[in-house]
């Protein structure tokens, strides 16, 4: 493991390597001519035996952990030993880029599920209120419709400390970054100064890296007290919220609670700030509800789909209050929020059953994803007098190859509960073989409302074929992504663009029948 704390570096130290250090680089694969390389080990590579590679490509100086290793004589450049310098590399890289978190306003955004969706919404809204603002996440670095793919929702330390000071460059004011749990175990996140930290929410996930939920809390927790953040912002509908609260209460970080649970909300407003949502209302067409702050109600209505999403709406008008915006203010920029590229995305309807792409990859998103969608079909059943026949929901899904294990059993079995129909697919096996992924999803189930395609085209097809109008299909897991990893390569592949022409081939057929 990475060393935990965001330690002093005396960055006066990099003057003795008597170079100019103006650009870093930790992969020795794209290193260039006067970069200077940072080598440390991780779990796969210790990128210290490639030095001799980053100096070829024409690096300028090394700095090394020293933990553990020698400096080669032979290598005839500049050089540093820094023990521990994976820690260190966000503070050296916050140095020589110019401190620009120091000067943008950045709100870290972390959670199990929701981090995406919060931080693009949150940056939407500040956008329309005219506060330049910039996303780090899963969809890419950058402003919000100029985004640069990414490997990683939460680049490495020097990546990291580059995209800010080029957003600063380019007149950002704010910056919505999604922390991941790994980022922030690694220290990819270290010597960022943060002003707001905001809760999404934790359940399982990433146990094959944590190991334990106790340990996977612990790491999320620690965004919650880094030094100098101005607000803090807590969803109090989730335990790891209430904890953080009670943890929180005597510290002099400002806390906003936000959640739909009345009783919570009546307590905790004792201890902070708080958001409250009510009456909610839930279709396909999207979420209504009254959102309660210090005495004044205001009504949001977004075309976003899942009761969950008006969870993350209180997220973010909590998150837009801590940046300093009013609160009737962060709920009218809401309401023209754009839904999120593969998360809840619509397809079909009309005389097509209705299609959604959602990015659900954790037992809890798929039950609440499932459960609203059963909701939905639930009322419009009653509305319509439908038999008991009509208004099934289907479900297609896969469970990532080389991620954690112990989560496929309990996505198979909350897929089969909550849907009437399920078809267990691939999705991103890696190096495993998808055969016995999809093994290890059915071990559990009891029912027989399944069945299993390794095809991921297929599986989809074969949903979608079986559906009539009034039904809903669900096609989980990939949500924007764009291909299958397979063996290390990247074969293209869209959810999206396979259901949109499924769509237009049977509504062809149809057209051909009539
Ligand atoms: C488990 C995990 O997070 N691993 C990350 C970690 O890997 P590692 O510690 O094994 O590092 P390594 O690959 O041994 O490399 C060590 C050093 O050698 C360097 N290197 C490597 C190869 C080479 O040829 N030359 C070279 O210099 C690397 O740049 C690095 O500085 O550090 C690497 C370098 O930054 C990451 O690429 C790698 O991400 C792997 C590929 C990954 O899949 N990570 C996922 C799980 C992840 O980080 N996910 C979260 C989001 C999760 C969520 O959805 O919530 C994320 O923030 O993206
Ligand atoms: N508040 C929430 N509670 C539970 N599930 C949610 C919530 N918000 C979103 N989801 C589910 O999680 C999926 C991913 O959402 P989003 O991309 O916003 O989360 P994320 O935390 O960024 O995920 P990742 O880290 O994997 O990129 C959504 O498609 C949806 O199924
Ligand atoms: N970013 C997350 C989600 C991946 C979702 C799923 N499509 C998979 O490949 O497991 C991860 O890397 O664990």
């Amino acid at each position: 493991m990475v060393e935990r704390s965001n330690k002093l570096f005396d960055c006066q130290q990099l003057e003795k390597l008597g170079v100019p250090i103006e650009n870093l680089a930790t992969d020795s694969r794209v290193v260039q001519t006067g970069d200077t390389f940072l080598a440390f080990a991780g779990k796969k590579v210790d990128a210290r035996k490639l030095i001799p590679q980053a100096i070829a490509a024409g690096a300028n100086a090394v700095i090394w952990d020293s933990l553990g290793f020698t400096w080669n004589s032979q290598w005839r450049v500049p050089s540093l030993g820094v023990a521990g310098l994976r820690g260190k590399a966000g503070l050296i890289a916050d140095h020589v880029y110019g401190h620009p978190s120091r000067k943008l306003w950045v709100v870290g955004f972390t959670g199990t599920n929701g981090k995406t969706s919060c931080s693009h919404w949150y940056a939407q809204a500040m956008n329309a209120l005219q506060k330049k603002t910039a996303v780090i996440g899963t969809l890419g670095n950058g402003f919000i419709h100029a985004l640069e793919t990414t490997a990683h929702t939460t680049p490495d330390a020097v990546l990291l400390q580059k995209k800010l000071a080029g957003f600063l460059q380019h007149g950002a004011e704010n910056v919505a970054m999604e922390v991941s749990s790994h980022g922030i175990e690694q220290g990819r996140i270290n010597g960022t100064t943060l002003s707001v930290a905001v809760l999404t929410n934790l359940s399982r996930d990433h146990l094959d890296y944590h190991k334990d939920m106790d340990a996977y809390a612990a790491t999320k927790a620690r965004l919650f007290f880094w030094p100098n953040l101005k607000y803090v912002v807590l969803n109090l509908d989730d335990i790891l919220g209430i904890e953080l609260l009670q943890q929180l209460v005597r510290k002099s970080v400002k806390v906003i609670g936000y959640g739909f649970k009345k009783s919570v909300a009546n307590t905790a407003s004792e201890q902070c700030q708080m958001i409250y949502g009510s009456n909610l209302k839930v279709d396909l067409q999207g979420v209504e509800f009254d959102i309660e702050y210090q005495g004044n109600r205001e009504k949001l209505k977004a075309d976003l789909v899942g009761k969950f999403n008006a969870v993350n709406l209180l997220a973010v008008v909590a998150g837009l209050l801590a940046s300093g915006v009013a609160f009737t203010d962060a709920v009218h920029a809401l309401r023209y929020v754009q839904p999120i590229a593969g998360r809840m995305e619509k397809f079909g309807g009309g005389d097509q059953p209705v299609v959604i792409v959602d990015y659900a990859h954790t037992p809890d998103a798929l039950e609440k994803v499932l459960m609203t969608l059963r909701e939905m079909l639930n009322a419009s059943r009653k509305v319509k007098e439908l038999n008991s026949v009509t208004g099934r929901l289907y479900c297609v899904l896969g469970c990532g190859g080389e991620r954690d294990k112990g989560k496929r059993q309990l996505i198979g079995e909350v897929a089969t509960r909550f849907a009437d129909e399920v078809i267990f697919t691939s999705d991103n096996p890696r190096s495993e073989d998808p055969c016995d992924i999809i093994n290890d999803m059915v071990v559990g189930v009891n029912s027989n409302n399944y069945q299993t395609e390794i095809n991921r085209e297929l599986a989809i097809y074969q949903s979608i074929s079986s559906a009539v109008t009034g039904d809903i299909v669900l096609i989980a897991g990939k949500g924007h992504e764009v291909y299958q990893e397979i063996k290390e390569q990247k074969i293209p592949f869209s959810d999206a663009a396979v259901v949109q022409q499924i769509l237009h081939d049977l509504l062809g057929k149809k057209i051909g029948q009539i």
